[in-house]
């Protein structure tokens, strides 16, 4: 992970870093535990896609020695509250320049974000364009049991009942604006998440080739 200090705040550029019609940003959202992080391994395994999640962007930050930003990501993650975008934003275009640059990838599907309006603006704003918005529409009570059982091994400090509560309340009143906002301008392909994983990934392909994107060779 590159270090974010020297280059914060993020810069104010008049136009986005990377042109929407050489570089592809697809937004994955969805609620705490909808299953964005297991369709997105999906995607990356047969349409190549580079995955890039906020939320491992952020747990790298904060596990990583000499950051300023280290206690104040943790405090903002055990809270389910959405960290400063400018720190969030900053890592993202730091491991698409990253991917650009290693592995000539260009294709991103950037998972768990945007989560707040000013994010989603100034992402769009001073990094790149969106293609569409992929949201996995799952109930809470689904949602619930899946994160309460992914605790039981996955070591996060927010997948306990009273994190959980908290990410909820945060994703109703801060993160679904987001998705309002791209619905409207017609840009959200909306998935039942419910189902198997399975399933939800046949339903995710089929409406990737309604949009023209196709598994690779
Ligand atoms: N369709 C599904 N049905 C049942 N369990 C699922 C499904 N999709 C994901 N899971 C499980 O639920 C948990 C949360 O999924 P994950 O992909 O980590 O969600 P997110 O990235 O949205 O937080 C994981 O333990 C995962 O294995
Ligand atoms: O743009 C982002 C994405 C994530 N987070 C923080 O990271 C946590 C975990 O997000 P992640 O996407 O890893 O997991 P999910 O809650 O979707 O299971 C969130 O609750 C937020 O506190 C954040 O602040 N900004």
């Amino acid at each position: 992970m590159p270090a974010i200090t020297q280059e914060l705040p993020a810069p104010n550029r008049t136009k986005p870093l990377f042109d929407s019609n050489d570089v592809t940003v697809i937004f994955v959202l969805g609620g705490p535990g909808a299953g964005k992080g297991t369709q997105c391994a999906n995607l990356v395994r047969d349409y190549g896609f580079k995955h890039l999640s906020a939320g491992d962007l952020l747990r790298a930050e904060q596990d990583r020695e000499g950051s300023q930003f280290g206690d104040m990501i943790k405090e903002y993650i055990r809270d389910g509250k959405i960290v400063p975008m400018e720190v969030t934003v900053q890592l993202l275009e730091n491991a698409m320049q990253d991917a650009i640059d290693n592995e000539g990838n260009k294709r991103f599907l950037i998972d768990g974000f945007p989560r707040k309006m000013d994010q989603a603006l100034k992402f769009e704003e001073a990094v790149c364009l969106s293609k569409f918005t992929l949201f996995f529409d799952c109930p809470e009570d689904v949602m619930q049991e899946r994160l309460l059982n992914r605790g039981k091994t996955s070591g996060r400090s927010d997948d306990n009942a009273e994190s959980i509560k908290k990410r909820f309340k945060t994703f109703v009143e801060t993160s679904m604006p987001v998705v309002k906002h791209y619905e409207k301008e017609g840009k959200v392909v909306i998935v039942d998440a419910t189902p198997t994983p399975e399933n939800v990934y046949e339903d995710v392909k089929k409406k990737f080739a309604e949009k023209g994107i196709e598994e690779k060779a």
